[in-house]
């Protein structure tokens, strides 16, 4: 333990100390929050990961180490909510050897980014890429059918001779729909949204959309085969599976029926399956005939951006802020109420003045199990709490990630950032409140948290009593899952976190920010 805690200095070294503390002194525990999630968020910017994982050397290009000789033979496809500033980074560095691209980026990005002043972000004028945007409010729509269908018909013509650059990121699934015939798209888009609704996790939902659709499941290298792919991936799921990413269409996964029914099974959707998709499951070799694997060493799949990479510099930022930054885990996933649970017995712990009682330490270890958190991660944490505590070390930054999931029961508007955030405040009553006591953040990276403006919220013990005072019930916001609704009711929506456009996705980024603690603990 020793070992870790000497890497994990709690202050910044002397020369910065001078530099920070003025900046401390001005800035409230909220607007520091909100400073390491913008730090979180920059570190996966998608020209900027694209350009560190694209080397570029006289006619050649190296991804991962492996060299991509160009001659005039790169094509590119992509999709996903950070794929339009992916490909401008991409046509930036390797567009003197594109011959042409199409791209399905979501609906009125190129506007919305135009409007943020976010050119950068954007495509030449003379651009080789072609853009399609669709799948309005994430879900996938007849836009993102044709254009799917036209990145299909792109790599279908490639030769031996060719490099596929395929550039994928978050949101990627709903903008690349080819439901397999007879399925329709109307069809398909109803199961996933039964099942998203229903609380269905990410790997849940994307192994029916990989059995259901010709392009996931690694159909797109099928597609492409014999031209060499080379994926660069901006993961939003836990554990960047590459398989799972955008439902992996450069990832040949082989369908089992049984898998994908005994989802429908547990969100009791079986007996209302359209005949289509019982049709298309009971065809087991399908996608083997579809998929033929293509040959070694073809396709290349890179993750270029990640939470973990969020979470590393919004570390950095947070020891700049005067924090001694803890990172738990970037894989928190399970139901929000029991995070939420998590996290307020952390703020518990970590708060508490005299040593903790036992329970507290128990009732973490066990929801950690709940929750995806590894034990040895929460005793880690809970070790450097302490320490921090007894030795005086100052004020900490727990930072994790991941994506917890909610299920909805009620017909309010909100997003699983702002029900976590609202349920975390309701579980730190009765603590201090800032500047004596902890906050908590919780935001989605892509700056848009459900169908809401809003990226997440910040929380802190005060929030109960000051929702008392205007009259708000937080239980019935609960209740209706109406978190959005209740944040901008509540103090005029300054509790609301509000990024705008972040162009990227590596799902949510949460902090438990703890003030130095005066204690008695031995
Ligand atoms: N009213 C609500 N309250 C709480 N959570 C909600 C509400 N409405 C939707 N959600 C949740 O929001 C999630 C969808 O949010 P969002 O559109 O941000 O998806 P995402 O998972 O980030 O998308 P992608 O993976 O495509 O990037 C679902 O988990 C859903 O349960
Ligand atoms: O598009 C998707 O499938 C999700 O964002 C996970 O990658």
């Amino acid at each position: 333990m020793a070992r870790v805690l000497s890497l994990v200095r709690p202050w910044p070294v002397p020369s910065l100390i001078s530099r920070i503390k003025p900046i401390l002194c001005k800035m409230s525990m909220d607007s520091r929050a909100r400073a390491v999630f913008a730090a979180a968020v920059e570190a996966v910017q998608p020209d900027a990961v694209v350009r560190k994982s694209l080397e570029r050397k006289g006619d050649s290009v190296f991804v991962d180490g492996h060299e991509l000789v160009l001659k005039h033979n790169l094509h590119l496809v992509g999709f996903g909510k950070a794929v339009l500033g992916m490909a401008a980074e991409a046509e930036r560095i390797v567009g003197d050897h594109l011959v042409r691209g199409i791209i399905s980026v979501p609906h009125g990005i190129q506007q919305t980014l135009r409007q943020h002043g976010k050119e950068h972000l954007l495509l030449k004028e003379n651009s080789r890429i072609r853009v399609k945007e669709g799948a309005k409010h994430n879900l996938p729509d007849a836009d993102a059918q044709v254009a799917a269908e036209e990145i299909k018909n792109l790599a279908n013509a490639l030769t031996e001779e060719d490099i596929l650059l395929v550039l994928i990121s978050g949101g990627g699934s709903a903008l690349l729909p080819a439901p397999i015939s007879p399925i329709s798209l109307q069809e398909k888009l109803g199961v996933t949204r039964k099942l998203a609704a229903a609380g269905a996790t990410i790997q849940e939902l994307n192994t029916v959309r990989r059995a259901l659709s010709f392009l996931k499941g690694g159909g797109l290298a099928c597609s492409a085969h014999p031209a060499k792919v080379v994926a660069l991936i901006l993961s939003d799921v836990i554990g960047d599976p590459l398989d799972l990413i955008a439902s992996g269409p450069t990832v040949f996964a082989e369908v089992y029926p049984e898998g994908v029914l005994s989802v429908f099974e547990r969100y009791k959707l079986l007996s209302s399956l359209p005949p289509s998709i019982m049709e298309v499951l009971r065809r087991p070799t399908c996608k083997k005939i579809m998929h033929q694997p293509t040959s070694p060493g073809r396709v290349l799949n890179a993750v270029i951006g990640s939470n973990s990479l969020a979470l590393k510099c919004a570390s950095l930022r947070a020891r700049e802020l005067g924090f001694l930054p803890l990172v738990l885990s970037p894989g928190v996933c399970g139901d929000v109420r029991a995070v939420s649970k998590l996290y307020g017995l952390l703020a518990r712990f970590a708060c508490s003045t005299d040593n903790p009682p036992p329970e507290i330490a128990e009732g973490i270890l066990a929801l950690g199990k709940e929750v995806g958190v590894q034990t040895w991660d929460l005793c880690r944490t809970m070790k450097v709490l302490n320490e921090g505590c007894t030795e005086g070390w100052g004020a900490t930054c727990l930072l994790a990630g991941g994506e917890p999931t909610v299920e909805l029961t009620g017909m309010g508007q909100g997003g699983r950032n702002q029900e976590l955030a609202l349920r975390v405040g309701w579980e730190l009553r009765g603590l201090e409140r800032p500047p004596d006591g902890p906050v908590f953040l919780s935001g989605g990276t892509d700056g848009q948290d459900g169908p809401t403006d809003a990226a997440g919220a910040v929380t802190d013990a005060g929030l109960l009593g000051e929702a008392q005072a205007q009259g708000l019930d937080i239980e019935s916001f609960l209740m209706n899952n109406d978190s959005y609704t209740f944040f901008q009711c509540l103090s005029a929506g300054k509790h609301l976190l509000v990024p705008g456009l972040t162009c990227t996705n590596v799902m949510d980024v949460h902090m438990l920010l703890i003030p130095p603690i005066l204690n008695n603990r031995r």
